[in-house]
């Protein structure tokens, strides 16, 4: 794991938290991208080294839409930047963590994407992020 590459923020009005999260990080957000496979439009702001991902569902079946049902807004997952993903969720599973999906996924801002279930790390949803170079 290389470093923090995002916290993942659950929302419910995409719109109203970027207005109030560009004030609270003095810069606008840098892109705005849905993600359909998992029900959510995103929204990303730079801070320093470190990103915030702002997430909206964008249907009932969302697990953002869940999670919103449950546990309201809030911290929603930590995503850790890793240089090689395949390799990694190797790792992890003969660590005994409880990888959510074998094979990385696209996700946002251009990269591939795995989670880890949040009751094998003590509760918090990790996410592994490798940046999809271009050929
Ligand atoms: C990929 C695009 C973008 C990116 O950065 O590129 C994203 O980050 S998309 C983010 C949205 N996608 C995901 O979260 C995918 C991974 N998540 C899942 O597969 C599910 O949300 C899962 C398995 C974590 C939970 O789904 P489930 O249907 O089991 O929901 P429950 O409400 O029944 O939860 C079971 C249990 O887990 C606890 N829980 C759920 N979500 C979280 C969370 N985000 N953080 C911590 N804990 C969580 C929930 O409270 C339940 O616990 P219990 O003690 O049983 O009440
Ligand atoms: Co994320």
């Amino acid at each position: 794991m290389d470093k923090i590459e995002h916290i993942g923020i659950a929302v419910k009005d995409l719109e109203a938290s970027n207005s109030l999260f560009a004030k609270l990080l003095g810069v606008p957000n840098y892109k705005i991208e849905d993600v359909a496979s998992e029900g959510v439009k995103t929204s990303f702001f730079q801070s320093g080294p470190n990103k915030i991902e702002l997430l909206e569902a964008t249907n009932p079946e969302s697990p953002i839409a869940k999670f919103l049902e449950k546990k309201g807004e809030g911290i929603h997952h930590v995503a850790f930047a890793v240089e090689d993903i395949v390799s990694e969720i190797e790792r992890l599973k003969d660590e005994g963590f409880i990888v959510l999906n074998e094979t990385p996924k696209k996700g946002a801002d251009n990269k591939l994407v795995a989670f880890l279930h949040p009751k094998g790390t003590n509760g918090v949803l990790v996410e592994l992020c490798q940046e999809i170079k271009a050929e």
